[in-house]
């Protein structure tokens, strides 16, 4: 699997002008490749996901291009799309646990979709045990209905159902968020795990939480209003990140094993710009502590080292 994301543009189009929640964004995973997408509400990271696998009714897709396994993603068009959806990308969408259809049971669903598909259920049968095995689903739930299913297990159900034609590229978006915390970590474990089987080529892991992609991701990625912030192989970006917002971003988690009683975790003040007319230059000056003139000018998204490629004035 091969990923290339190169200068890409999306808008929203809204009744007061153009929202441009991607602006520039440029990216690639490698064969196998995790990746965790990072960043706080609004700075774009379900947008980039939506863009790679179906766009809603107001996104357009001003500029840039989507290459997956040396082929050009068509992502402004929803027909066009349709061939590689499931097949060749597909996604965990953000409150899949609401997006199984609640009067179907679990696996006349399943057999619906991979028929839609022109596939025959008979083909995949052995495939879908084994994998309900693999995420600890008993293949009794292709009996019941989604309502008879705890939130953990409608999720890992629905990586089941994403992964079932071997995607070479997985989206998940915040999969984990409305789980308690054992169940998040079991789930984060199947994620990871369906890479490690091979049975997706390589992963996008949308989320707030950066301990969760500290967990199971190989890079990091971090957003801001729209652009990349700072991209690293993971244990890089958690030991030495460069741009300021990512560094305040690190900082404000909790260490494993440390005792908060009079350590007070701190939030990172301000927010960011609005999308709808974005000021010029570096987005996160207003909140920057460390910023200067020069970030009146946008900053290039620059290679420090090998996969460490910041945006920020301060850290070139
Ligand atoms: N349907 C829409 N119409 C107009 N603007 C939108 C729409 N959906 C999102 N936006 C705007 O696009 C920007 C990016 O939103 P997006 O949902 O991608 O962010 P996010 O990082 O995924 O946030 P969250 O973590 O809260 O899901 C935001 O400024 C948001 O207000």
């Amino acid at each position: 699997m091969s990923l290339t994301v190169e200068n890409l543009e999306v808008h929203y189009q809204t009744t007061r002008g153009p929202v441009h929640a991607l602006d520039g964004v440029t990216f690639s995973l490698a064969d196998g490749e995790i990746m965790g997408l990072v960043g706080e509400s609004g700075s774009g990271k379900t947008t980039l996901g939506k863009s790679l696998i179906r766009m809603d009714g107001r996104m357009r897709h001003v500029g840039g291009t989507v290459t997956l396994d040396g082929v050009e993603l068509p992502i402004g068009d929803t027909v066009a799309m349709n061939k590689f959806r499931f097949s060749d990308v597909s996604i965990v969408p953000q409150y899949a646990m609401s997006a199984m259809n609640p009067t179907r049971k679990i696996g006349r669903m399943v057999r619906e979709l991979v028929e839609s598909r022109k596939i025959r259920f008979s083909t995949v049968r052995d495939e879908l045990n084994r994998r309900l095995d693999l995420v600890g689903l008993d293949r009794a739930v292709l009996d019941r209905y989604p309502i008879e299913l705890s939130g953990g297990m409608k999720q890992r159900m629905v990586m089941v159902i994403s992964t079932l034609l071997n995607p070479s590229l997985l989206i998940a978006d915040e999969v984990t968020s409305a789980l308690d915390v054992s169940t998040q970590r079991a789930v984060a474990l199947a994620l990871a795990s369906f890479r490690d089987h091979e049975l997706v080529r390589g992963m996008i892991v949308i989320t707030h939480d950066v301990s969760l992609v500290y967990q199971i991701a190989d890079s990091i990625t971090v957003m801001y209003a729209g652009r990349l912030a700072e991209t690293a192989p993971t244990d890089v970006m958690v030991s030495e990140p460069r741009h300021p917002y990512t560094q305040m971003l690190i900082s404000s988690l909790p260490e494993v094993g440390v005792r908060y009683s009079g350590k007070r975790l701190t939030g990172i003040a301000g927010s960011p710009p609005a999308l709808l007319n974005p000021p010029p230059g570096c987005r996160f000056r207003d909140r920057c502590p460390l910023a200067f003139d020069k970030c009146a000018e946008q900053p290039p998204f620059v290679e420090i080292a090998a996969n460490h490629k910041v945006a920020c004035w301060k850290a070139m």
